[in-house]
């Protein structure tokens, strides 16, 4: 029953472990994603904001420019040198005719000068003669660069061509928030699709509605190889693009493990806790039920005493001892009533042959003297023949009741045979247990009995003083009543001392 209770809260408790252990995990790992995403959302927000106000600077810069030039108030070359030496925000800059001729740039050539041409769109600008801000292919490597223009238009409206310049994006991201586990930066246009860097392998038109709308938000996304992809995104309002921020959920979850690690080894203690306790528990419970299994001496008081002294410490096993010495006393009881009634005469309550047989023994073995008396009914037979047998038994009972009355409470008085008795007389002499024997032989010759008349009977008595022969000492008491039925019966005759 241990081993039951034991197996039993062991299971329990490690399934219990178990599930917390799993449902501490997908929490974990849920928080962890979720933080992944908000941090990613919040990347993407702050760099494109900051990228934004530069871009915007950059515009100031070159609407100041534009207006210094269509005024006439400074010179193409010193411009366009002033504005890369000054603002630190170009990495080149270059003044062109309403032509598309170049007139000054910074560097003298600059690889890009005619960079502002492109797209069916930026063409449109440009005959529109807007400002135009546009990202610049680039080789895969390098950090995008962003061409910004402006027109230049005198005060009364005739366009005299434009002033732009590239801002690198080495000065575009270096405002990029605390660079995090794992975390790419995407440029992406209109349609989600990627313009830097190149060949970006991610699910970009998972992104394309938020980006098409300039919206701003995070989501997990999963890419043609199933990785699994933490985004966060936010418009460049000012280039009409948007900034995303990816990070492989792989490397946001890394740590997962550590932390389960550390749920468990702060958790375990508790568990090893739980299964002492429940060796323990288990012991506690069984103890007194072991102590209340006794298997042996059920017939004596010691079951009643073991049982007794079981401390049960529990209701249960409280119950079950009360229970158990309630049973084990009715035990006994009938146990000792079913001994009595083996050792008793159902007609007259007088204790029977084999009761005599237990009780000589024990006296014998006692050493314990005693005085035998052997008594027999005189002409019983005579009696039932004139009575009937049925007055013949209240005849036998009312012998009992005599013997009764002359004996003691120590004394054992016994029916032998049919009409025959024997009384035992315990440390009595040959001559009191003769005077007790005359006594009853007068009560019998004068009380009436169940005939209506006095009967008479005959003895024997002899006497064992606790050494030899003691069942010479029941002939010699058989001899003498013999001799009394020979001598013409109701009368006494003691037997020889021994
Ligand atoms: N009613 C009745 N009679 C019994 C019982 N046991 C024995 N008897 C009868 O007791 C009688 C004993 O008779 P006997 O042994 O001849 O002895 P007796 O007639 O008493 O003659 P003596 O002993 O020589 O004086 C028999 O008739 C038995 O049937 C009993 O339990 N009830």
């Amino acid at each position: 029953m241990r081993w039951l209770i034991l197996s039993a809260m062991t299971t329990l408790s490690l399934l219990i472990y178990a599930v917390t252990l799993h449902a501490s995990y997908r929490t974990l790992r849920q928080q962890l994603l979720e933080q992944a995403l908000d941090a990613n959302q919040a990347s993407a927000s702050q760099l494109a904001q900051s990228t934004d106000t530069l871009l915007e600077a950059a515009q100031a810069q070159l609407a100041y420019s534009a207006n210094l030039l269509a005024t006439g108030q400074a010179h193409p070359g010193e411009e366009s040198e002033r504005l890369g030496r000054q603002t630190g925000t170009f990495a080149s800059s270059w003044v062109v005719q309403a032509d598309g001729r170049v007139l000054a740039g910074t560097p003298p050539k600059p690889a890009s000068a005619d960079t502002s041409k492109g797209t069916a769109e930026s063409e449109a600008v440009m005959e529109r003669r807007q400002p135009l801000i546009k990202v610049i292919d680039m080789p895969a490597n390098d950090d995008p660069s962003i061409v910004v223009t402006r027109p230049i238009q005198t005060p009364d409206g005739r366009y005299q061509g434009r002033i732009g310049g590239t801002v690198a994006g080495s000065s575009l991201f270096h405002a990029r928030p605390e660079e995090r586990v794992a975390t790419h930066v995407y440029l992406l246009d209109r349609a989600g699709r990627p313009l830097h860097p190149h060949g970006a392998n991610f699910p970009a038109e998972a992104l394309a509605e938020a980006a098409r709308r300039g919206l701003s938000g995070s989501g997990a996304l999963t890419d043609a190889q199933g990785t699994g992809w933490l985004a966060g995104y936010a418009p460049l309002r000012s280039a009409g693009l948007s900034i995303a921020i990816l990070q492989p959920a792989d490397a946001a979850l890394e740590p997962l493990s550590g932390l389960m690690l550390r749920t468990l080894g702060r958790t375990l203690p508790f568990v090893l806790l739980v299964l002492m306790a429940s060796v323990w528990l288990g012991g506690w419970i069984v103890r007194p039920l072991k102590q209340l299994a006794v298997t042996e001496h059920w017939e004596s008081t010691i079951a009643r005493e073991r049982i007794e002294q079981v401390r049960t410490g529990y209701f249960e096993a409280e119950q079950l001892r009360q229970a158990m010495l309630e049973g084990l006393g009715r035990l006994h009881r009938r146990l000792r009533k079913l001994n009595r009634e083996s050792i008793t005469d159902p007609l007259t309550g007088l204790t029977n042959r084999r009761g005599k047989r237990l009780a000589l023994s024990e006296w014998e073995a006692q050493q314990r003297p005693f005085a035998v008396i052997v008594i027999d009914i005189d002409h019983f037979k005579q009696v039932n023949d004139t009575h009937g047998h049925e007055v013949g038994d209240q005849v036998i009972q009312f012998a009992g009741q005599l013997m009764r009355r002359v004996s003691r409470s120590d004394d054992l008085l016994c029916r032998v045979g049919g009409e025959e008795f024997m009384m035992l007389l315990p440390d009595t002499s040959l001559e009191t247990a003769a005077q007790v024997a005359e006594r009853l032989r007068r009560c019998f010759a004068q009380e009436p009995s169940p005939t209506g008349e006095p009967i008479s009977i005959s003895a024997g008595v002899a006497c064992w003083h606790g050494g030899g022969s003691l069942s010479s000492a029941l002939t010699r008491a058989d001899e003498a009543l013999y001799q009394a039925k020979r001598s013409g019966r109701n009368r006494i005759v003691a037997g020889e001392p021994s």
